[in-house]
């Protein structure tokens, strides 16, 4: 378990993280997403007692640090891994990961449960970069922490081992049933990994909930922008609709969630998936350009009003510039809206 209650930290004048708030259960991974420079290493460096805390307070089972006082890092049980591994070259894996231990055996346990038994002898550097990340975790996990941190750890890694090491990793800490705090670039990886994400913009929490909740119903358009690809399509409230949640757009109407603003025009989020495209002369827009992507194509289409929509469709289908399409919302799911005065 872990708390934090109105953490705030500063470097110097820099007030880098604001009141953060939020705690993570027994064996919960909180992924940490945000653009470059909003603080989320500096969240992890300060649960870990690295950098100090100027107000607020975090509690964890056996300690609590607040600014006046500071536990040091050494006191908090805590395990890190980190994008490089932090291994010592001279050591094999098992006495790497059995460091400071008074026996092999959870060394031993968390090699074979991270498929590394037969590697047990041999030095980190005959290792390859994915190996060397799930030595690291079994160092971690054998010295038995409270809670663990991990900074990019994938980052540095080819796309293809990422997603197979991602799920070792999260199968691994699910059985140590620890709670880890995971911060990372990859939204992706956050959607996919974390019990819930925490979306961070300049050293505030936009919104902390799970995966599905940040994509489908963002609380914000910067939270729904960051986690994926969206447009943001101008629409009106259905005025004929008591219950305000209905939304009519070029596009045509949909249902939204229970409307919270007060304004009539409103910004709707269509992910590119939403929306269907068909080849159609007397359609309602023109491809400005189409990318293949591998298992998908992206296309970018101008609406007959100006508007430029992105689509996700088949990649089988070879669209061409300024060919007419038609575009449909395909989503009977409801849609979140924004008020037009958000920037
Ligand atoms: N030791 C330091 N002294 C002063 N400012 C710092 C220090 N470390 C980080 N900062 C600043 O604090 C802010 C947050 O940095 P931090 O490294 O936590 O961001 P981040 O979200 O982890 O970024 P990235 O995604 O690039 O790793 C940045 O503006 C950074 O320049």
């Amino acid at each position: 378990m872990i708390n934090l209650e109105h953490l705030t930290i500063n470097y110097g004048d820099n007030t880098v993280v604001k009141n953060l708030n939020f705690s993570l259960g027994h064996d919960e991974i909180l992924m940490l997403v945000g653009p470059t420079g909003c603080g989320k290493s500096t969240i992890l460096k300060a649960i870990a007692g690295l950098v100090p805390i100027a107000d607020g307070k975090i509690t964890n089972s056996h300690w609590v640090a607040d600014a006046k006082h500071q536990v040091p890092p050494e006191k908090r049980n805590l395990g890190m891994v980190f994008q490089d591994f932090a291994l010592f070259p001279h050591l094999s894996v098992l006495d790497n990961v059995s460091f400071r231990l008074k026996t092999t055996k959870k060394a031993e346990h968390w090699l074979a449960v991270l498929g590394l038994s037969e590697f047990s002898q041999v030095k980190p550097s005959q290792l390859s970069g994915g190996q060397k990340q799930r030595v690291a975790l079994a160092r971690t996990l054998a010295h038995e922490p409270a809670l663990v941190l991990l900074d990019e750890p994938l980052s540095s890694l080819d796309a293809a081992l990422k997603d197979e090491l991602r799920w070792q990793i999260r199968d691994a800490l699910k059985a140590a049933g620890v709670p880890a705090i995971w911060v990372t670039h990859d939204q992706e990886e956050a959607l996919s990994i974390g019990d819930q994400v925490g979306v961070l913009r300049a050293g505030n929490l936009e919104q902390l909930a799970d995966p599905q909740t940040c994509y489908n119903t963002p609380a914000n358009e910067f939270v729904a922008g960051f986690l994926g690809d969206a447009n943001f399509l101008d629409g009106q409230l259905d005025s004929n609709n008591n219950n305000n949640n209905c939304v009519n757009t070029v596009l045509g109407s949909a249902a939204i969630h229970p409307n919270q603003h007060s304004t009539n025009q409103v910004k709707v989020l269509l992910r590119p998936e939403d929306i269907d495209l068909q080849a159609n002369e007397q359609g309602n827009g023109k491809v400005i350009w189409s990318r293949f992507e591998g298992k998908s194509s992206l296309v970018l289409v101008e609406l007959s009003d100006g508007e430029q929509i992105r689509v996700r469709q088949s990649n089988k289908v070879t669209l061409h510039t300024n060919q007419t399409v038609q575009l449909t919302i395909n989503t009977q799911a409801p849609l979140s809206v924004f008020p037009v005065t958000e920037k």
